[in-house]
């Protein structure tokens, strides 16, 4: 099971599963990269099964579930589709993200605060099943309000605003960016909320988050498979585990 002092690395392998599918093939396979993810270290497996199955497969999904032994952060839209598939699989974690086909990548975080009373029905069998639920918010304290109102257990707050602000140089917006990241991760955790961070996440941008005291995980994905391209998944991985133990001083 994951160390659960130390802050925690999921890797989300999502885009090993872009590159196998752009041929259609069988190669790169995403649970070799969950294999070598989890013998580097990973404290965690994220995969997200889109709607369009534009990378991870329902068979990845499948997969996952036979060969990890750390846990399995199961990315959703909030569809009965996904809630069956979710219920036979049973996962360590469910993560609850908001999914539009038109997207390139998740824009954005799930509106929590507009439907409530229909997220708090769909997640309770979820959690009943013996899943972590979590939900993929921007950092509103409204939405995390929200998602506490719901009975989830975890808030991943949505950090993209931010990597992005950040590496089109727009400094001052990253740092307000950030500085809403830091103070809905204080006020997450002052309602006992579990708080985790996650998309857009680099080695440049990783450090001022990995600091916030309040939050226990971290999920990257894209920026670990494409270093992974050039030095290798786990030497990309060491890097970051360098880089988040430094900013909390370890
Ligand atoms: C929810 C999240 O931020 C990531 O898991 C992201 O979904 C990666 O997949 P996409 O790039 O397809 O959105
Ligand atoms: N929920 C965020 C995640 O799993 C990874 O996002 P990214 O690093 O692929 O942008």
């Amino acid at each position: 099971m994951a160390d659960q002092g130390k802050l925690r690395l999921g890797v989300n392998i999502d885009h090993v599963a872009t590159v196998r599918n752009a041929r259609g093939g069988t190669t790169p396979d995403p649970l070799r990269a969950a294999q070598i993810a989890q013998d580097a270290g990973a404290d965690g497996i994220t995969a997200h099964l889109r709607e369009d199955r534009r990378h991870i497969s329902d068979a990845d999904i499948e997969g996952l579930m036979d060969i990890l032994t750390v846990p399995l952060n199961f990315e959703m839209a909030a569809t009965e589709e996904m809630q069956k598939i979710a219920l036979r699989h049973k996962p360590h974690a469910v993560c609850i993200v908001p999914e539009k086909r038109e997207e390139r990548t998740t824009e954005g975080g799930l509106e929590v605060a507009r439907e409530e009373n229909r997220l708090a029905h769909f997640i309770a069998p979820l959690r009943e099943a013996g899943s972590r639920v979590s939900i993929f918010i921007a950092a509103e304290q409204r939405q995390i309000e929200a998602a506490h109102r719901i009975g989830a257990q975890v808030v991943e707050l949505h950090s993209g605003a931010y990597c992005d602000a950040y590496h089109e140089a727009r400094f001052d917006e990253a740092d307000l960016e950030l500085a809403k990241l830091r103070e809905m991760a204080t006020f997450g955790h002052s309602l006992g909320l579990e708080m985790h961070v996650g998309h857009g996440l680099t080695y440049d941008t990783v450090s001022p988050v990995a600091a916030f005291p309040e939050v226990t995980e971290l999920n990257i994905g894209h920026f670990l498979i494409g270093e992974a391209i050039f030095i290798g998944l786990e030497p990309a991985m060491r890097e970051m585990r360098r880089l988040m133990d430094q900013a909390r001083g370890i």
